[in-house]
């Protein structure tokens, strides 16, 4: 038997609040805006209607558990791993055996990056077969394409990737990064995390989508300089890491940074300023995508 709660949360922690549901031992985690309909119902970035997330107060974030899970220190545990002050209200509902594949794989659409890119639930038909549709299951921790500053990241790379080039996905988490990056035509593409889970997740999903990503964690050495180097990871670690991440930017390379928040943008900018010149390239829902050559 599995139950399925529904959390209020502010709509900042929610992915983080995601990730520690996830880690907390869910079965799948979805995130809606609270004041909208399901993510499927949701217009896609760019059509009529399309809401920015900057203006979701709250979003509803929606976990598969086993019904025999202590639900108070699990949801009291999740919520402290993601900064909560305490834990968000929620509801339950009880989600009979047979129902919950189907319960939550009906929450979930292909998402559309661009027209030539679309993240695709293994359990989906691709819309479009002539497209690069990287299979990634919406719902699982480490990034799947529904949180804009992943979105701000493969549209970026869908301009900037060049056959051949090499790439370094910086903070790779499930690996999509990467895995469009090889799969834009990159001859090597390197993964960097800081989390040994991230990285299995990552070799897991390049292997689904059959492409090579050479994946090590973060404390070890990088020896390479890269075409195109991408780091979608968050404004602390991306000031902290300014020296280390841009030396492996290749003369005349280009690189991307998000997870910045429009008004953390100066911030990132100033520390890369004595090592590469950034400007904001693109922004979504609040967040910026930061772009700079070398
Ligand atoms: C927001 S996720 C991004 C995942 C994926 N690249 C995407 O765009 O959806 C950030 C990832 O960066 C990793 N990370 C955070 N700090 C890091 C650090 N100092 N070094 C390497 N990876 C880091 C996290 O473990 C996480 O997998």
């Amino acid at each position: 038997m599995w139950i399925s709660v529904t959390l209020q949360a502010e709509a900042a922690k929610a992915e983080a609040l995601s990730d520690a549901l996830m880690e907390a031992g869910a079965l799948s985690v979805s995130i809606e805006d609270a004041d909208a309909g399901t993510e499927a119902e949701k217009p896609q970035f760019g059509e009529p209607g399309h809401l920015p997330t900057a203006l979701w107060d709250h979003s509803r974030v929606i976990a598969l558990l086993d019904a025999d899970a202590d639900l108070p220190a699990l949801l009291a545990a999740a919520s402290a791993a993601a900064g909560l002050a305490s834990v968000p209200s929620y509801t339950t509902e009880t989600v009979a055996e047979q129902n919950w594949v189907q319960l939550t794989q009906s929450q979930f659409e292909p998402i559309r990056i661009t027209d030539r890119m679309w993240i695709v639930p293994s359990w989906h038909e691709a819309p479009d077969g002539d497209a690069i549709n990287i299979e990634l299951d919406p719902g699982m921790a480490f990034g799947t394409g529904s949180h804009p500053t992943t979105r701000l990241c493969l549209e970026w790379l869908c301009d900037a990737v060049q056959p051949g080039q090499t790439v370094l996905d910086y903070g790779c988490g499930s690996g999509i990064l990467g895995i469009a990056a090889a799969r834009l035509g990159a001859a090597e593409v390197l993964g960097v995390d800081i989390d040994d889970k991230a990285i299995e997740a990552a070799a897991d999903n390049a292997s689904r989508n059959q492409v090579r990503l050479r994946l090590q964690h973060s404390r070890e050495p990088l020896d390479t300089a890269f075409d195109i180097v991408v780091a979608n990871i968050l404004t602390n670690p991306l000031c902290v890491l300014a020296p280390a991440i841009a030396a492996h930017v290749a003369p005349g390379g280009r690189v991307a940074l998000s997870g910045v928040l429009e008004p953390q943008a100066e911030q990132v900018i100033a520390a890369w300023a004595p090592y590469i010149e950034l400007k904001v390239g693109a922004s979504l829902d609040g967040w910026v995508r930061l772009e700079g050559q070398r």
